[in-house]
């Protein structure tokens, strides 16, 4: 479980987050959305303490991030999992040598104990075959996969994924989200996902949380955002032809 309390943070005298409370559950995939700009990113950043928020908490569980030694930060580092928009994989090394690397880097396995668990990885997210070809060698939703293996080489708690579904067709959109979804429920993880997709709200949407101009607007889950009668939810949802074919169907 991740916890924000009563977050905020200006940039120049521009509030961009405005006192958001949310609670991330654990076993859940919990889905960010909102318009350009509404400050979803900035507010990942907050969570993961990439930016210091100018006040507010959040917690890693019991773990008041803020309140942690340098050491204790770190500890709580390791323990997330990030999948990056543009996959970042390394050009210049294979499959396998990018998956790996997190556990050269933060874990004390040894080499057979790091090619057994990277196998286990890529296995996991159906690629398999692939250990020694390049990133360029593979296609995009492979990509991903790959960056998704990654970035559950180290058993992560959290996973933080942005936008995973940029730049894949609707098919291979479906097969990242499900394999999101499946890993958070056998590795108990609380997963954050930012997104503009709205098939993956219907898909994977157990818990959906709206940030507009700020503030948490509204939160709610795939089959209430479909009736609400938030006006600016519903502007940013039903904005596709397709969306407002299925609200229609459902009331
Ligand atoms: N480091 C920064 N310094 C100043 N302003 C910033 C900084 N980071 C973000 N902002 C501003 O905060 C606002 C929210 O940006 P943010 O990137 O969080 O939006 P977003 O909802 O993630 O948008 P998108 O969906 O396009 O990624 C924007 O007006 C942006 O210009």
């Amino acid at each position: 479980m991740i916890k924000i309390e009563n977050v905020s943070k200006a940039f120049n005298g521009e509030q961009i987050l405005s006192n958001i409370n949310i609670t991330y559950e654990r076993g859940k995939t919990n889905l960010i959305i909102g318009a350009s700009g509404s400050g979803k990113s900035v507010l990942t950043k907050c969570t993961v303490g990439l930016i210091k928020p100018d006040s507010g908490k959040v917690f890693f569980d019991d773990r008041e991030f803020t309140s942690l030694n340098t050491q204790e930060r770190q500890e709580v580092r390791t323990e997330i999992g990030m999948l990056f928009q543009g996959n970042a994989l390394f050009d210049s090394l294979t499959i396998e040598q990018n998956v790996m690397f997190p556990l050269q880097m933060h874990s004390s396995m040894n080499a057979e104990e790091m090619k057994e668990r990277v196998d286990f990885c890529l296995k996991r997210v159906q690629l398999e075959g692939v250990n020694h070809k390049y990133p360029a060698e593979i296609s995009g939703g492979m990509q991903k996969r790959v960056a998704l293996a990654r970035a559950i080489a180290m058993k992560p708690k959290y996973l933080f994924c942005d936008e995973p579904n940029s730049g894949l067709d609707p098919q291979t959109s479906i097969v990242i989200d499900q394999l999101i979804s499946e890993i958070t429920k056998e590795n108990d993880m609380t997963t954050i996902i930012v997104t503009h997709d709205m098939n993956s709200v219907m898909e994977i949407g157990e818990k959906v949380i709206f940030i507009h101009k700020g503030k948490k607007w509204w939160e709610g889950d795939s089959e209430t955002i479909l009736t609400t009668d938030n006006q600016e939810l519903s502007d940013f949802v039903f904005a596709s032809s397709v969306m407002k074919r299925l609200a229609r169907s459902s009331k």
